[in-house]
């Protein structure tokens, strides 16, 4: 055996013990039997620095209540009073330590001397932050290990920290390059190779690959993909048009958004202390969300529009983004816009979402979007069917849901999907166009779902995507395949939104 190997050895007889589940622990994604957090809060912050503290809480809100860190994250900046520096810490440590979570858990796994389901979840969410500090943050090695060995200590135990504190040590001792090239020894797949070291499931990089292809990309754009996804995006505003200003957030830190009109974009500062974003009439929007809205209502029609205008139809409105860019552009159009939503607290989102649009404009409704095409066929001049996905397009912004989503739920979605875009096509006029568009650029939600259905119709023609977000964004964009359009992270700092425009010919 080699000297490292007899070291790692022992190591691992000092490691035994501490962060073993006993007989009576609960198995991982139980209850754990031990209170972390049996101190006060105050205690808390005492012992531990607050940002790891933060982000700490936000780890084992993830792992045990299924909580979105993009929603608990400013709630625990706010209850810590973190200031605007440690707020920034404890963003990092979180999102990288979640987004990298399967990584860290292989390189983990070498460390430990059993098998991670043996380990308890609250330890394993310490191990992970200390990885991200030792192997991806420019925290020297001693601080990131000391850091969270006191954050241990006053969260979990002294006997976690210790074990805590010997897995770091091991960590610590080559760099991630490193780590990479130990696991990657004799693997061959470039599939788990890239799922390895972009810290993405294994699934995800083959739909990933699988979509730059359907979409005519060279699937070696898959590394500076799977790169966005780790990168912590832009923030984008929209100015509803006719209806809200940019001036206060070019007067911030704002600049001209270069692909979208009326939007503007910052990599920091905190929109929420914009008044025009609180009054409503200026919004938080992926700028791909913004340009599929636009598109639709813009692609010329040959439907004859009603008397009061034409009536649009927003299918799955919550929590209201593309509502209110639709609303606002119906409004200037004489258009009026239906937004249907089934949850009653997504559809109070959706009102929310309206407030600052002339009510005229728009109604909110809520029911199932399968039921519309039987309720009301042949009704509406534009619809956007924005269908319930995988979210695999925004990756970026949510970091723990590449981790939780499963190709079974894929499935199951894509069949709903059809469903919705079934009805949508029902419930369009003669002439009318429905756009179909998804935050997935997975092929079994887009453009499966489109072909599948062009496949068995010929009362449907499908409009060139591609030119119709050209013509509504500041510069070409060169989306379009195929007829349908999809937008990239890694091409146009989107989320990755797919577009197909499908219009009902007229008898
Ligand atoms: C991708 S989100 C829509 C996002 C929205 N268009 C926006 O820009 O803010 C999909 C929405 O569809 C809703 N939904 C789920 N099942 C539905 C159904 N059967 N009919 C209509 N909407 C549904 C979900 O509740 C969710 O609010």
């Amino acid at each position: 055996m080699s000297e490292q190997g007899r070291r790692n050895d022992r190591g691992r007889e000092r490691n035994r013990g501490a962060g073993r589940r006993d007989s009576e622990a609960p198995r991982r994604g139980q209850a754990p039997a031990r209170k972390f957090s049996e101190a006060t809060p105050a205690q808390r912050v005492r012992e531990a620095d607050p940002a790891r503290l933060v982000a700490f809480e936000v780890m084992r809100a993830v792992s045990k209540d299924n909580a979105y860190a993009n929603l608990v994250l400013p709630a625990k900046i706010r209850q810590y009073r973190l200031d605007k520096r440690d707020a920034g810490l404890a963003t990092e440590l979180s999102y990288g330590a979640l987004r990298a979570k399967g990584s860290y858990d292989a390189i983990i796994a070498r460390c430990v001397d059993r098998a991670l389901n043996d380990v308890e979840e609250a330890i394993l969410d310490a191990l992970r932050l200390g990885t991200h500090q030792l192997l991806a943050m420019r925290i020297p090695p001693h601080a990131a290990v000391n850091q969270t060995v006191g954050l241990a200590r006053a969260v979990i135990g002294a006997g976690p920290a210790s074990f805590i504190n010997a897995v770091l040590r091991k960590i610590g001792t080559k760099d991630l390059a490193g780590w990479f090239s130990e696991l990657g020894e004799g693997v061959e797949d470039p599939v788990k190779l890239a799922a390895l070291e972009h810290a993405h499931p294994e699934w995800i990089v083959r739909a990933l690959r699988q979509a730059l292809v359907a979409h005519g990309r060279p699937v070696q754009e898959i590394t500076a993909l799977l790169e966005a996804d780790n990168a912590a995006p832009v923030v984008n505003l929209l100015a509803l048009p006719g209806i809200g200003s940019l001036e206060e957030a070019f007067a911030a830190d704002f600049t001209s958004g270069p692909l979208a009109p009326d939007s503007a974009l910052s990599s920091g500062g905190d929109p929420g202390r914009l008044s025009s974003i609180r009054e409503g009439s200026v919004r938080v929007q992926d700028v791909g969300s913004q340009l599929v809205a636009r598109a639709l209502a813009e692609v010329p029609l040959a439907s004859k529009g009603s008397k009061g205008g034409e009536r649009w139809l927003d299918l799955c409105a919550g929590p209201g983004g593309k509502a209110a860019l639709l609303a606002a552009l119906a409004s200037r159009k004489g258009a009026r816009l239906l937004a249907n939503e089934p949850l009653e607290h997504r559809a109070e989102l959706v009102r929310k979402a309206l407030t600052a649009v002339p009510s005229e404009s728009w109604e909110v409704v809520m029911g199932d979007g399968r039921a519309f095409g039987e309720e009301a066929p042949e009704s509406f001049d534009r619809i956007m069917v924005d269908a319930p996905c995988s979210g695999l397009g925004a990756l970026r912004r949510r970091p723990e849901s590449r981790w939780r989503r499963t190709p079974a739920e894929v499935a199951e979605l894509s069949q709903l999907q059809r469903e919705l875009l079934g009805s949508a096509l029902k419930a369009v006029k003669p002439g009318g166009v429905v756009a179909y568009v998804t935050c997935s650029p997975h092929p079994a939600e887009t453009t499966a779902v489109v072909d599948d259905l062009l496949y068995k119709r010929d009362d449907l023609e499908l409009l060139d995507a591609g030119a119709a977000l050209d013509v509504v964004a500041l510069q070409g964009l060169q989306a379009g395949f195929e007829g349908t359009a999809q937008l990239w992270p890694h091409l146009h700092q989107t989320d990755a939104m797919f577009l197909a425009l499908i219009k009902k010919k007229e008898s």
